[in-house]
């Protein structure tokens, strides 16, 4: 097992008022890939957002190389690329003003070459100057996607990165994401579907 880069213990969380779940612990190294399962309600989402410190823990820690990322939220959210159930583009902009919009809110303006890149991975060189709300659930997905490899983070969280995706983009996905695991990265992903990729763990959630 790699060495650890991230490290959750004991996390709790409620929702509502309710607990959703608690004594949550796992620990992830570079190059690895955690499949987030679990039935509907279980706190696969929760979890995530908890992660992405879009929710408060009722209680725990999550620690990136032994600190507590609650101590500097401004660089742990710089180490995240984050994909969530809706896809967070803006629609009036195009694909690649949605892609380079989100790298400028980083303050890191993205080079072309890179941004090809990323149009190259998820097919979408012919739709680049499209509005996004003019194009297809699978296409937006894929823009989000194509966000998300943009980001260079080191750590992708991803809610059900497969959603809307037909069997080439599914691929297309899983190329990109054993290349980033290849590269040291590491990704959590809330999935009901086989994500295809060889040596994930699976953390399942129990509601
Ligand atoms: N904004 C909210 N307010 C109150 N309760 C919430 C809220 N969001 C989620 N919950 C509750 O928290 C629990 C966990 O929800 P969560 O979305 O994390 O589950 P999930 O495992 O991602 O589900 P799914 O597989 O349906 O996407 C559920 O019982 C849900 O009803």
């Amino acid at each position: 097992m790699a060495p650890t880069l991230l490290d959750v213990a004991d996390l709790a969380c409620r929702r509502g008022g309710r607990p959703v779940f608690e004594r949550l612990s796992f620990a992830l190294g570079a190059g690895e890939l955690l499949a987030l399962t679990g039935r509907n309600g279980s706190g696969k989402t929760t979890l995530l957002r908890a992660l992405a410190l879009l929710v408060r823990p009722e209680a725990g820690t999550i620690r990136w190389q032994g600190s507590d990322v609650q101590d500097d939220p401004e660089t742990w959210r710089g180490r995240l690329a984050w994909l969530g159930h809706l896809d967070g583009l803006k629609g009036d902009l195009t694909v690649c003003e949605n892609l380079l919009g989100a790298e400028r809110l980083r303050d890191r303006p993205a080079a072309d070459d890179r941004l090809d890149l990323a149009l190259v991975a998820f097919d979408l060189n012919a739709l680049a100057h499209r509005a996004v709300r003019t194009l297809s659930a699978g296409q937006r997905r894929r823009t989000a996607l194509a966000r998300v490899l943009l980001t260079q983070a080191p750590l992708w969280l991803l809610d059900e990165p497969l959603n809307a995706l037909d069997a080439p983009a599914q691929q297309a996905f899983r190329s990109v994401l054993q290349n980033h695991l290849a590269g040291g990265g590491l990704a959590i992903a809330a999935t009901h579907a086989d994500l295809g990729v060889a040596g994930a763990r699976t953390f399942e959630l129990a509601g």
